[in-house]
């Protein structure tokens, strides 16, 4: 038998490949004296050259793949690469002590590394691991080149890693990575909302799996179960290539589904939607037959740059997603910054409890003028298409009241310059906070709809923090606490006649469908790569069943219990 590691399950589906580790353990450098070190620094001078190349090239993948603020940070690791004060030091090191090139490198690295990681702030922790990104990728070409690079993988491989940074993932071809493995990670860390997004299988949070590996064994992984199985056994195998086929089976039966309706046997309608964090990703939302966006996360817009964008960056970026939906809705939620979401040029205070802090709604309420660019391009963007606005982390009524009245003076001030855009474009708040589902309610009369967002309301329903895989027993989507606020949420919004949609990733969890849908769910958004899985299960479903399956599950001790009774409608 093989060995059985056991993760989190983050992105279902079976694969069997060789392991290819992502970065092994640093290779090592030694300390070795040269007599020539002119002859070293040109050693360096064309590692560099090498790597600009390659950068270049990760840019333009990052580019065409996800858009314009993925790709700033390979500008700015190639930067780096030109800085005169990094080099110097590199050459001077190499100079003074007549060392060679890899010594030299991995010295000024290794220093500048450890004095960014001391200063213990988020910025800078960041840029450590940037550095660190860049010396790595300099020590590779000195060493020999780009061996190691995954855009040459030529076969397909179960990546192996300890988690996978952005220059990895942004090179992820689903037809030679079968799969990948990492040490950390949670279900809505955001390696694996990637891996759904592009439909690999991947088993997150495994510990170590990266120091009981080596490249080339053979793995078998279940991202639906987060089981690897290292060097399977013939029985091991065949049952794994058994399921492989069956899941190449149900992928083209399934897309078959992409043009159909999202209605249950007994004729209620849904909605199913796309989640998206760039324009470029509309294309995988409407390739999976995805309704509308149903979560916009703006702030991607934001990140890996210096500045804020400005309002015509943002018109241009929220226009192309209308204009590329048609007239199908397109939900734009405002600037989530903190949390896990750390925008460093907004100058964010350190804070011990992040999650609980100065973050979303709370920061654009305070720096209006951030808020306001972003309203006003929303607001023109709308006019191009069907256009929604969301609050995210609304936690009481007067929020609400606040954030629409940024929204009125935007558009106020719009109406005043002749500019067009929606005049009755809806207004909503994700739920996502307790206490907004306890008050849903009340804040039902202030908003058109609402958008649960269990990946936080799970965490702060069980004080459980989203990332932490030590914990990750205790984040449960399906626990009976979380599905009665869920059920609270919707009968509020419900009783003022507005809709309510989730956009957390239990909406694109086939298992909650029935449930989801039983209680009365009108809108269900997710990552690309569940939307057909979904929708084939709402359509298998009876809606008079699933009101029946709801209303076990709210009377349910455990969330074991509740899959259980999944389990028994299912089969
Ligand atoms: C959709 C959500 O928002 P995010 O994952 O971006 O915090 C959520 O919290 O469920
Ligand atoms: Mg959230």
């Amino acid at each position: 038998m093989g060995t059985v590691y056991r993760g989190v399950a983050a992105s279902d589906g079976v694969a069997v490949a060789k392991a290819w580790l992502v970065a092994p353990s640093e290779p090592s450098v030694e300390r070795v004296e040269v007599a020539d070190p002119q002859a070293e620094w040109a050693r360096v001078e064309r590692a560099i050259a090498a790597a600009k190349e390659e950068l270049a090239a990760l840019r333009q993948t990052a580019l065409d793949k996800l858009g314009e603020a993925e790709a700033q940070l390979f500008v700015a690791h190639a930067q780096m690469l030109d800085d005169p004060e990094l080099t110097g030091q590199i050459r001077q090191a190499i100079e003074a002590e007549r060392v060679n090139a890899e010594w030299a490198v991995k010295s000024v690295i290794d220093t500048l590394v450890g004095l960014f990681d001391a200063l213990d702030d988020e910025y800078m922790r960041q840029r450590a691991a940037d550095v660190r990104d860049v010396g790595s990728r300099l020590l590779r070409h000195l060493q020999g080149g780009g061996g190691a690079s995954l855009a040459d993988l030529a076969e397909p491989v179960v990546l192996v890693a300890r988690d996978l940074a952005p220059s990895d993932t942004v090179q992820l071809d689903p037809a030679f990575v079968r799969a990948f493995v990492t040490d950390i990670g949670g279900r809505t860390s955001h390696t694996a909302i990637m891996a759904r997004s592009l439909g690999i299988p991947a088993v997150v949070g495994l510990g170590d799996i990266t120091a009981h590996v080596a490249s080339g064994q053979v793995l078998a992984v279940d991202g639906s179960e987060g089981l690897v199985v290292v060097e399977p056994n013939e029985e091991e195998l065949a049952r794994f290539s058994a399921q492989v086929e069956r899941q190449q089976g149900e992928r083209s039966r399934l897309a078959a589904l992409r043009d159909a309706e999202s209605v249950t046997l007994d004729g209620r309608r849904v909605e199913i939607a796309g989640n998206i964090g760039t324009p470029a990703e509309v294309a995988q939302v409407l390739a999976q037959g995805g309704e509308g966006i149903g979560l916009f996360r703006s702030e991607f817009l934001y990140m890996n740059r210096d500045t804020a964008p400005t309002e015509e960056e943002q018109f241009a970026a929220y226009k192309e997603v209308a204009e590329a939906m048609a007239l199908r809705p397109v939900i734009v939620r405002t600037l989530d910054v903190g949390g896990d979401k750390g925008i460093p040029y907004l100058g964010l205070p350190h804070e011990d409890n992040p999650f609980l802090g100065y973050r979303a709604i709370r920061v654009c309420l305070d720096q209006k003028e951030l808020f306001a660019a972003q309203l006003r391009a929303i607001l023109r963007a709308s006019h191009y298409g069907k256009l929604r606005v969301m609050f995210p982390m609304i936690a009481t009524v007067e929020e609400v009241r606040a954030a629409k009245r940024e929204l009125e003076a935007a558009k106020q001030a719009l109406r005043e310059e002749g500019v067009p855009f929606d005049e009755d474009i809806e207004v909503g708040i994700m739920i996502e906070i307790p206490a907004a589902a306890v008050v849903a309610d009340r804040l039902a009369r202030e908003v058109d709809f609402f958008s649960i967002g269990t990946n936080d309301l799970v965490q702060y329903t069980l004080a459980c923090d989203r990332l932490n895989e030590r914990i990750s027993h205790l984040y449960q989507p399906l626990n009976p606490s979380v599905l009665r606020l869920v059920k609270m949420v919707i009968d509020g919004a419900h009783a003022e006649g507005k809709w309510v949609g989730m956009c957390g990733e239990l909406a694109g969890d086939p298992r909650a469908t029935a449930i989801l849908l039983g209680l009365g769910l009108d809108e269900f958004s997710m990552s690309a790569g569940s939307i057909l899985k979904v929708r084939d299960v709402v359509r298998n479903t009876r809606y008079e069943d699933a009101k029946a399956l709801a209303a076990r599950a709210l009377e349910a001790d455990t969330e074991a219990d509740v899959l259980r009774l999944v389990e028994g409608l299912r089969s």
